[in-house]
């Protein structure tokens, strides 16, 4: 049988329910055959079907045209209007979501429930330093608010003295761990007599005076008092005050600790919390961005193709390489080749530097080399990129540093215990592969080790021209390419990206639209020589194109007719 076209959802439907569209009670004659209407006699074939397509303007579709009117009716819609604006204004249904929320605004129970929810949330996002600060504030405030006014009257000490020598002075009482002294006169006779009686020192407020002691001066005041007759004892402080004063001191206590408890709060949590989890990105680098390392893209296009599965490794019984050392000169492409393996695969890419890893606290580095790997794992196939490895994966047991050690040692562990079908593939890039510990670059971890070099003529004019892909160029770019590389040996990717983006700028500078020969060659000077000690350059870029290059012109000679000044450099003979 000749495959069937396919009915439309509608039509299947009203197959299924046996409509006869002649007959408002289909019987089994209505599916006898039939032309007009594509009724069908029991077995579909595919000339029936076709038909019951091809008459589409037929019953069936007046009575799908119905039902969906109908349906439209239902939910509401002006199904007269034409469909997409019916769409576009979908009146009805916002008409019900507003309702809905005046509804739940105007209802006091739903405003409440929203507003503690609100305060929960905010309560949640406050941070605990801060809520103890407020609430021993609040605390010290109530304390303050609700202690009994003191009725003592505060006299100077040398009125103290003046009334002990006088004889006015009855009785003293010293408060304890305070400089105030309370006292009672003759003539306020009654006064302190409670407290006298009772001989306990919560009546003190009731003394009429009181002054500040002197420092130093209690053997001179108790010589007096002794000398007077006066009875004199100490008294404990009023609870009230005790607790202002505990208060007092433990705020300003906390408000020095504070800047401290925030530090180690942030050394603590760091790395830990859900919310200052890392985020993978998807790279939009490729292959084709980088250049000149074509060795080293080479032994990484195996690791895409594994980790893309387009290489079946498992059926040999390898396995994934877990780890790839990329090991080469600063600036010459390492961070850019893993995230082109990212890029290519089209993998999550966790990239990382080690010194991230370096913390003050014993055990936190550990704690984060565990964070990374669980995340790794948990968006698996991805890749770790951990840049300056020597960071943490120096020798150990060369330094006392516990901390680097632990952070060693975890990052040993993790790379051990990734599951074979676990596809994580950690990459680290080092300039100092010499440093690392041996543990590390045994074969399980980082096994596969990358060399990544500085590019030769060839490369330095492929990576030119990848730099050059947007620059706007006075010239050809193939032909500055040339040049440039030629001028430029033992400069690595990272000074070729440089002199692209200096010249740029030059160019600007000088309120040019595009760049010229002119400001490449001076950003090859300062690339070289530095911004300020260009001039005094053995060799300066000019020179060495001029010797490279003899026919080419002097710099400055540049000739009226750009024609001339092509023809002149004979540009087209260097391409
Ligand atoms: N081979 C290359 N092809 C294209 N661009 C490159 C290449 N090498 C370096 N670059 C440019 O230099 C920049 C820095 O390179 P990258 O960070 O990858 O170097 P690196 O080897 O990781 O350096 P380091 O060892 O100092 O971390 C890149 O962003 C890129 O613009």
């Amino acid at each position: 049988m000749a495959s069937l076209p396919p009915l439309s959802a509608a039509a299947a439907s009203l197959l299924r329910h046996h409509v006869c569209f002649r007959h408002p009670t289909p019987s089994r004659s209505c599916f006898a055959n039939s032309e007009s209407y594509g009724c069908c006699g029991g077995v579909p074939d595919a000339g029936r079907y076709a038909r019951l397509r091809l008459r589409w303007r037929s019953p069936v579709r007046a009575k799908v045209g119905e039902v969906e009117k109908d349906k439209g009716a239902d939910l509401g819609l002006r199904t007269d209007q034409p469909k997409s604006l019916r769409r576009r204004l979908r009146l009805r249904p916002r008409l019900r979501v507003l309702r809905w929320r005046l509804l739940r605004l105007l209802s006091p129970r739903e405003l409440a429930g929203d507003a503690a929810a609100a305060l929960r949330r905010a309560i949640r996002r406050v941070p605990p330093p801060a809520v103890a600060s407020v609430v021993l504030g609040a605390l010290l405030l109530a304390a303050r608010l609700t202690l009994p006014k003191n009725p003592a009257q505060e006299v100077a000490y040398a009125d103290l003295l003046a009334g002990l020598r006088a004889g006015a002075v009855t009785a003293v009482a010293f408060e304890e761990d305070s400089r105030r002294i309370y006292f009672s006169k003759a003539e306020d006779a009654g006064s302190g007599d409670d407290e006298r009686e009772t001989g306990r020192g919560a009546a003190v407020p009731k003394w009429p005076y009181y002054a500040r002691r002197v420092p130093h001066d209690e053997g001179f005041l108790l010589g007096l008092m002794r000398e007077g007759g006066v009875d004199y004892r100490s008294a404990p402080r009023p609870a009230g005050r005790l607790l202002v004063d505990m208060l007092t001191t433990l705020l300003t206590l906390w408000f020095s600790l504070l800047p401290m408890m925030w530090f180690l709060q942030r050394q603590m949590s760091s790395g830990g919390s859900a919310d200052k989890r890392r985020r993978p990105r998807k790279q939009q680098v490729g292959f084709d961005d980088v250049q000149g390392v074509d060795e080293a893209k080479e032994e990484l296009v195996e690791i895409v193709s594994c980790l893309r599965g387009s290489l079946n490794y498992k059926k040999l019984g390898a396995r994934l390489p877990r780890g790839v050392l990329l090991a080469g000169p600063p600036g010459t492409g390492k961070t850019l080749l893993a995230k082109a393996v990212a890029g290519e695969a089209g993998i999550p890419f966790f990239s990382v530097s080690a010194s991230e890893f370096v913390e003050m606290f014993v055990g936190r580095g550990a704690a984060r080399v565990r964070e990374l790997f669980k995340e790794a794992k948990e968006a698996a196939p991805s890749i770790i990129f951990i840049d300056e490895l020597d960071a943490v994966g120096g020798s150990r047991g060369r330094s006392f540093n516990d901390e680097r050690d632990q952070t060693l040692n975890q990052l040993l562990t993790e790379m051990d215990g990734f599951d074979s079908d676990v596809k994580v593939i950690v990459m680290a890039a080092t300039n100092r592969p010499k440093a690392l510990d041996s543990a590390l670059c045994r074969p399980g971890r980082f096994s596969r080790k990358v060399f990544v070099g500085v590019p030769d003529l060839e490369g330095r004019r492929k990576i030119l021209a990848v730099h050059l892909r947007k620059v706007p160029l006075e010239e050809e770019s193939e032909i500055i390419c040339d040049l440039v590389a030629n001028v430029t040996p033992g400069l690595v990717g990272a000074d070729l990206a440089n002199i692209v983006n200096e010249a740029a700028l030059l160019a600007a500078r000088r309120g040019g639209d595009i760049v010229a020969r002119e400001d490449i060659m001076d950003a090859i000077e300062r690339e070289k020589y530095g911004v300020n000690g260009r001039q005094k350059g053995p060799d300066s870029a000019r020179e060495g194109l001029t010797k490279l290059f003899p026919w080419l012109p002097k710099p400055g000679n540049k000739p009226s007719n750009p024609d001339d000044f092509q023809g002149l450099m004979g540009y087209h003979t260097l391409s």
